[in-house]
């Protein structure tokens, strides 16, 4: 979640404005440089305590798999005397604290006088409308259930943008522990209820009603950044490192598939090989930037064997970060399978690649559901009954919106064309930024 906010500060930086953004050493060393504006913005480091069982030196979520999330929330909050005194000593006191998930940064604002805070949310209004609302009563001494969840709550503005069958079990986490011994739906009903103001990494044109919901929901503000993008070729920003630039310029324009599933899934080693030989089935060049499965050091140890000899002409699987904007925006790439984790989903938006969706989480899921259901600019892959992704489903997705004369890939290309009209024509984003900055000159 640092990223969006990061781009943000950038955002504000544009228009004069000054951040100091609190965030682990680490993550600093990964970030600094999407850092456009070193003279308005200070990436200062914090320290995250050892809490058990983390392994020593965790501090980022992408360090850890997704279980031990709960524990990192807890050394979260062990920041709190620190952050507070950093922010206590900041040379001239601050106009407004932006926070996420840390429900405590409002105390810290009470302390100094005139100061508003800003619950941040950089995943998709409609994850938080369907589940995270006062109108669902999920008190600890009822232990949420599937069946609890699968009825909407009061109100919320869809049938579409929902759930369906066993894809309710991927909320059930909101009912367990999540650091400090609070559950997660308490951590973020109680980070919401005590901002002054909400803020969505989001738009009207998509998710509107979602956002209204929520404001009515808690009796709060709600203010839009829409969705907060660099210009991938300013340049300001890093260009693409010469080993993928090379490697992409090898093959013909919108030739080429790029798989990336974000900072923190991890896939199963036998899921992750049949996707593989999916990418392979499905003839096309590829790239694959994923981290190395679950039980794996290297990423080597999981390709399927012989894979390597067989592709080695066309693809290319990395266990590390890549620079995905920047590949994105490499004229090579022709298809991005992606997670649609809620920054991919926007960068995916914005690029000229056709979308293909393997969401993992229940928050993918539903912004799979805007894209690919509501909107019509993406193609999701089907799952078997176990949830399973095989490779000939990988396949045909791929296919579907590769393949020249296949109806689906012309109507999701002329779907997404559109869409990407509205949000890089007519300073979208940078119109929706001017508006938040009036919201918050009028907060503050
Ligand atoms: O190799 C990589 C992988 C990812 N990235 C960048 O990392 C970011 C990933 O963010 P995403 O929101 O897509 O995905 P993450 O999985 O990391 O996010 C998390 O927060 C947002 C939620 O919607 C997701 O469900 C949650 O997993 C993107 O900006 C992407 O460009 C890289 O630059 N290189």
């Amino acid at each position: 979640h640092m990223i969006p906010f990061l781009h943000l500060a950038n955002k504000l930086a544009e228009r004069g404005h000054k951040t100091t953004f609190l965030l682990p050493k680490k993550a600093i060393l990964h970030l600094a440089s999407l850092n456009l504006h070193t003279s308005l913005i200070t990436l200062h480091p914090i320290t995250v305590p050892h809490v058990e069982p983390l392994p020593p030196g965790t501090q980022t979520a992408s360090d850890i798999p997704i279980h031990l999330n709960n524990h990192l929330a807890t050394a979260m909050d062990l920041t709190r005397p620190e952050v507070e005194l950093i922010i206590m000593s900041l040379e001239s006191k601050p106009n407004l604290l932006f926070y996420d998930m840390a429900h405590w940064v409002p105390e810290i604002a009470s302390k100094l006088s005139g100061v508003q805070t800003v619950c941040y949310k950089v995943v998709c209004a409609a994850s938080l409308a369907i589940a995270i609302v006062p109108a669902r009563d999920l008190s600890r001494d009822k232990p949420i259930t599937e069946s609890d969840l699968a009825e909407l709550p009061q109100g919320y503005p869809s049938n579409n943008v929902v759930l369906r069958g066993a894809e309710w079990q991927n909320l059930l986490f909101i009912g367990l522990e999540f650091g400090s011994g609070l559950t997660f739906y308490e951590r973020i009903t109680r980070a919401i209820r005590s901002c002054d103001a909400i803020a969505f990494r989001t738009c009207r044109e998509i998710e509107g009603s979602f956002c209204d919901y929520m404001a009515s929901q808690y009796n709060k503000p709600v203010f839009l950044t829409g969705p907060v993008l660099p210009e991938v070729e300013s340049t300001t920003t890093t260009p693409l490192d010469k080993k993928w630039a090379d490697w992409l310029d090898q093959f013909t324009s919108r030739s080429v598939v790029f798989c990336a599933f974000g900072s923190q899934f991890v896939l199963e080693k036998e899921q992750l090989k049949e996707l593989l030989l999916g990418f392979e089935m499905a003839g096309k060049p590829f790239l694959v930037a994923v981290k190395p499965p679950s039980g794996c050091a290297s990423i080597g140890e999981a390709l399927p064997e012989g894979f390597e000899e067989q592709v080695r002409e066309r693809g290319v699987v990395c266990g590390s970060w890549v620079q995905q904007p920047q590949i994105l925006a490499h004229p090579s790439v022709g298809c991005f399978v992606s997670h649609c984790g809620f920054g991919s989903m926007w960068e995916s938006l914005m690029s000229e690649s056709q979308i293909v969706l393997v969401p993992q989480l229940g928050d993918q899921i539903l912004n799979a559901r805007i894209i690919a259901g509501e909107m019509k600019v993406a193609v999701e892959v089907e799952r078997g009954e176990n949830g399973w992704v095989s490779k000939e489903n990988l396949c045909k997705a791929i296919k579907s919106v590769m393949d020249e004369g296949s109806e689906v890939g012309e109507m999701v290309k002329k779907n997404h064309a559109k869409w990407r009209g509205v949000f890089v024509g007519n300073d979208f984003m940078g119109g929706y930024i001017d508006n938040f900055v009036k919201d918050l000159e009028m907060l503050v």
